[in-house]
């Protein structure tokens, strides 16, 4: 599986205010190409803290990249994915709507009424892990249903698991020129961080470009 992690951070690397309240860092160039990317997915990621912070759609925006996709045999929109231990998405959650498909990643330790809950609501469970979501083995899982080509949107806690696990192919950030701050706001690699700097990823710079007010930094992984 090839999996291609993409968000946008402030300048000072937050990619939400210490609310977790989404904002728009960057601008339509960039949500343009943030739309490309999901029509050239088979399925868009985010962690549960994303879908019950923003409710996100995951879908592509634009017309001609839905008909570009059906009519090459491919559904509409890519699939949605969310990692979520303890199957805590809400039924109503935007993600489980009827564009697209959508695989809720659990470990073992979700309540078997609340898995029962997200079948109900339409998506397709997978577990993996016992305490947490065993991400190499949830995209094993993932792989058996097609996801070939995933993209991950965030957030924090969910992109450190990641790389932690070696698990990113290619990182592109989108570096706005604004200023949010905050100790408590979530930055592009959360969780416990990495101690040892014989173990910091190390990214190979492929591109830089100008968009917006802002900058789109590529790297191989
Ligand atoms: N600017 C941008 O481009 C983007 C910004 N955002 C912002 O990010 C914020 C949300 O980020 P954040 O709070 O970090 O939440 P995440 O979206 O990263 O979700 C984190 C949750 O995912 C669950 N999870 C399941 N398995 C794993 C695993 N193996 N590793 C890590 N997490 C796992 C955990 O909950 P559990 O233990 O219950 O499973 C964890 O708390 C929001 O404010 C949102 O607006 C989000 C995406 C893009
Ligand atoms: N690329 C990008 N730039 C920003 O400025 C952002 N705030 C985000 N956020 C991501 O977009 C999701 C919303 O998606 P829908 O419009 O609901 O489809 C949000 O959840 C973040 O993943 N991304």
């Amino acid at each position: 599986m090839h999996v291609h992690v993409n968000a946008a951070e402030s300048v000072d690397g937050k990619l939400s205010t210490r609310e977790r309240e989404q904002v728009a860092i960057s601008g339509e160039a960039d949500f343009d190409r943030m739309d490309a990317l999901r029509a050239d997915a088979d399925a868009v990621m985010v962690g549960v803290g994303t879908v019950l912070a923003d409710d996100p759609s995951l879908t592509v925006k634009d017309d001609a990249r839905r008909d570009r996709r059906a009519s090459s045999g491919q559904p509409p929109n890519p699939a949605r994915v969310v990692a979520d231990s303890r199957a805590r998405t809400p039924s109503a959650a935007t993600v489980l709507d009827d564009d697209a498909a959508t695989y809720v990643l659990v470990s073992e330790a979700a309540d078997e009424e609340a898995i029962e809950a997200l079948a109900d609501a339409g998506a397709t469970v997978v577990v993996a892990g016992d305490e947490r979501v065993d991400l190499a083995g949830a995209f094993e899982g993932l792989a058996d249903h097609g996801v070939e080509r995933l993209m991950v949107e965030g957030g924090g806690e969910l992109i450190f698991s990641l790389f932690a696990a070696d698990l990113v192919d290619r990182l592109t950030v989108y570096v706005g020129s604004t200023v949010v701050g905050g100790r408590e706001a979530p930055t592009l690699a959360d969780g416990d961080g990495f101690a040892d700097p014989e173990s910091f990823p190390e990214l190979t710079l492929t591109d830089v470009e100008r968009m917006d007010d802002g900058v789109v930094l590529s790297y191989d992984a």
